[in-house]
């Protein structure tokens, strides 16, 4: 496979010197799905700000060794405008990059379609569940169709029950786009039941500890989560994860 973005040496240290990031570097295959999981403040959302070029690296840089992907972003809040329609909401990106109005609404409803909200078009984000307003946050951040998909702890905010079958929606979704996903999490869990790839950075200021590949094949079943290989790939990372917190 074909390598989507290099992380070469990659540090930040913030203006007032909080250093967030010590170094990090890895190669992101294209179509990979990776997950950064790490201790509270070791810099993982620093690591997406910066893909996204949202914040400059203090050294080091992000390779795009094809040429630069179009990217997506979910952060852990939905961040709807409040006073539009989920539709409208959707359309936005769409309209901001020039389309025509009628287009961008007739792809929001398709992209709404997708991840399950047919029927909600004309709702208010307030007369949305948390899950389905997180559901109108994933369809504008695929509404263009992204190379790659940044996700800040999307689901961090969510009851059990719909962070499942959210994770199962992404991975379907990831399967019939083909994007590159970068996954922040705080669940071992959730990282091994969504990942090819795990990167576990040491406390801050961040720096890769271990960088697990996870063989069990897609598409994952609800079943996977009970499985022997579940557990082996879970222990590996936890055991990784002590290792952190003892350093
Ligand atoms: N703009 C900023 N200015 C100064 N310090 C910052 C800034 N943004 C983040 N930090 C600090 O950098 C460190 C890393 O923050 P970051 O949000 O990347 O960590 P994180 O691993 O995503 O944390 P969490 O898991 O708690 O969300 C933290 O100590 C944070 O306070």
């Amino acid at each position: 496979m074909s390598c989507a973005l290099h992380l070469d040496r990659l540090a930040k240290t913030f203006p007032n010197g909080t250093a967030a990031l010590g170094e990090l570097s890895a190669e992101i295959e294209a179509g990979a799905f990776v997950s950064l999981l790490g201790p509270s403040g070791c810099g993982k959302s620093t690591v997406l700000r910066l893909i996204a070029g949202l914040e400059e690296p203090t050294r080091g840089r992000v390779d795009w060794p094809q040429a630069r992907g179009s990217l997506g972003f979910i952060f852990q809040e939905p961040t709807l405008m409040a006073w539009a329609s989920a539709a409208k909401n959707v359309a936005l990106p769409l309209e901001l990059a020039g389309m025509a109005k009628s287009e961008a609404h007739e792809r929001a409803c398709a992209a709404l379609d997708k991840v399950g909200l047919a029927g909600f078009p004309d709702a208010l984000p307030r007369e949305l569940s948390g899950g389905m307003r997180m559901r109108v946050s994933i369809a504008r951040a695929l509404v263009a169709d992204p190379d790659v998909l940044l996700m800040d702890e999307p689901f961090a905010a969510l009851d059990e029950f719909t962070r499942g079958k959210l994770n199962d929606d992404l991975l379907r979704l990831w399967g019939e786009r083909g994007f590159t996903g970068i996954f922040v999490t705080h669940s071992v869990f959730e990282a091994v039941y969504l990942s090819r790839r795990i990167l576990i950075l040491s406390g801050r200021p961040g720096r890769l500890v271990a960088d697990i590949e996870n063989p069990a094949p897609y598409p994952r079943e609800p079943g996977y989560r009970t499985s022997s290989e579940f557990s082996a790939t879970a222990r590996e990372i936890l055991g990784a994860l002590e290792d952190v917190s003892t350093c």
